[in-house]
């Protein structure tokens, strides 16, 4: 069918649907009463060679709210451990694959919904998103890839005039429809599943393909699996260093969360650190804080030791297992040179000179947040704002303005003597560009977010919502 509408000229590559039926299930489109569009990303638009100014709200609508003269709509099958306890009943519950597309890069990209309805795996849930839950996920996304964190988009949001019932908002709620564009939707609970119905034919085959298309660098090799599997681990790694760093709690670390990219997605019940609280859990229902901010990086761990039980049908184990104990490393070092980074200092140059000296000040750093618990982000942002050349000169002068800091000073000397013999070695334009490039003014911490929700649940005003938005573009 040819139409105007850019959206449904694309050249759309089934590469997943390829594969064949063992993988998904065909699904319909929910139709929804009202459609109004909340939510556009012109950065994705661009990522796809579309120009912004030629698309309208109604080719958003026809497409991504009314899902007009395009299938098929696949939703994927996945289990998952959920909670640590493994759980057969996934799948796409409430969204599918709606295309794979390249980007001008050349990388293919997924749009994948959610909240489009019910689907095979929806149980007793109503296959819907709520609106609060949409901008929030938007809100995470948008925030940490201007923070350089790998993670997936909100490509769309559309308001559909639903009335919902839920538990963690007041009810009814309103609904929306989102389209996601991510690297992939293929989830380590995928594999899981494959492994459950005793399919090793197709773990193979979705391996394969897995590599051809997101690890191309790998497909001639002849050890092709275990590379793969190798750099999995140091891409989930770098992620975990990268939420950490940016103070960020996913909150549902279950392995159907978890992509075979190593890349963020799904944000439900996150929430950004206020301080460095390391037993930070943001979902009331985690009851034994298994998902709190700083278990992040061995809960990645062990969601990847449990991928080797459905790759050791193709991989040898104690291989895996040599590949696993490389987390470690990477996930240090890449948290060691945000946190770095974060303080002003040049990473690489810290590395081969400085190295005892910048650990010592980066636990001097974390002890003084944690014991204090002043507001992780309000002294990054300090540093910041109050940066003088002559922090470079005199140690006295470090934060000497702050009134953030000021109760706790006396213990911020041996501190302060450190960060400035490692401030002296670098230019002050060079540190003052680091710390304005890592550390945000705008953090989308609960009460933010709350902050641009009143205004739309309590007379429709989403202006609030697009100025924050646009903070998050220039941190
Ligand atoms: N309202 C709902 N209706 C139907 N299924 C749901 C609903 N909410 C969650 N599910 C299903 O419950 C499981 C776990 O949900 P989870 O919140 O991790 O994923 P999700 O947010 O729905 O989707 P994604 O992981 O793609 O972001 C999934 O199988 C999901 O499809
Ligand atoms: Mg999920």
């Amino acid at each position: 069918m040819t139409t105007a509408n850019p959206f449904l000229n694309l050249d759309y590559e089934p590469a997943l649907e390829s594969l064949g039926d063992d993988y998904f299930d065909r699904v319909a489109a929910a139709e929804f009463p009202q459609h109004t569009l909340r939510f556009r990303n012109d950065d994705v638009l661009q990522q796809l060679g579309l120009d912004p100014q030629q698309i309208s709200e109604t080719d958003f609508i026809e497409a991504f709210g009314q899902f007009q003269a395009r299938e098929p709509f696949l939703a994927l099958r996945y289990h998952g451990y959920q909670f640590g306890e493994y759980n057969p009943w996934l799948g796409d519950g409430r969204g599918f694959l709606y295309g794979q597309i390249r980007g001008t890069d050349g990388e293919l990209y997924d749009f994948g919904t959610k909240g489009s309805g019910t689907t095979p795996y929806s149980r007793t849930a109503d296959g819907r998103l709520t609106l609060k839950g949409g901008i929030r996920e938007i809100l995470a996304s948008e925030a940490l890839h201007h923070l350089g964190v790998k993670t997936s988009r909100c490509f769309s949001l559309i308001e559909t005039g639903e009335k919902l019932w839920r538990g963690d908002e007041p009810s009814p709620t309103r609904s929306s429809v989102m389209v996601r564009f991510s690297k992939s939707h293929i989830r380590f609970g995928t594999f899981e599943r494959l492994y459950a119905i005793k399919r090793p034919d197709l773990i193979q085959k979705l391996l394969d393909h897995v590599i051809e298309i997101y690890y191309p660098h790998f497909d001639n090799l002849t050890d092709k699996y275990l590379q793969f599997y190798t750099e999995l681990v140091q891409r989930t790694a770098e992620l975990a260093a990268q939420w950490m760093s940016v103070g960020f709690c996913h909150a549902v670390l279950n392995t159907d969360n978890m992509s075979i990219t190593g890349e963020s997605f799904d944000y439900g019940p996150y929430a950004f650190i206020e301080t460095l609280d390391l037993n930070f859990t943001p979902a009331y229902f985690d009851y034994f804080r298994r998902y709190r901010y700083s278990n992040q990086p061995s809960m990645c761990k062990w969601n990847l030791e449990m991928l080797q039980r459905p790759l050791s049908t193709v991989l040898s184990q104690t291989e895996m297992a040599v590949s696993l104990d490389t987390f470690d490393k990477t996930y240090h070092g890449t948290y060691r040179r945000r946190m770095l980074q974060k303080l002003g200092l040049d990473d690489k140059r810290c590395d081969s000179f400085d190295a005892h000296a910048t650990d010592q000040l980066l636990t001097l750093t974390l002890d003084f947040l944690q014991k204090t618990q002043i507001g992780y982000h309000t002294f990054f942002a300090e540093l910041r704002h109050q940066f003088s050349s002559l922090w470079c000169t005199d140690a006295g002068h470090i934060l000497r303005e702050s009134s953030l800091i000021a109760e706790y000073s006396a213990q911020l000397e041996t501190w302060r003597q450190l960060y400035n013999q490692l401030l002296q070695k670098d230019k002050p334009e060079s540190i003052q560009q680091r710390l304005k490039s890592h550390n945000p003014c705008t953090v989308i911490t609960r009460p933010t977010i709350e902050a641009v929700w009143d205004p739309i649940a309590i007379e429709n005003n989403w202006q609030p919502f697009y100025e924050l938005l646009a903070s998050l573009k220039n941190p």
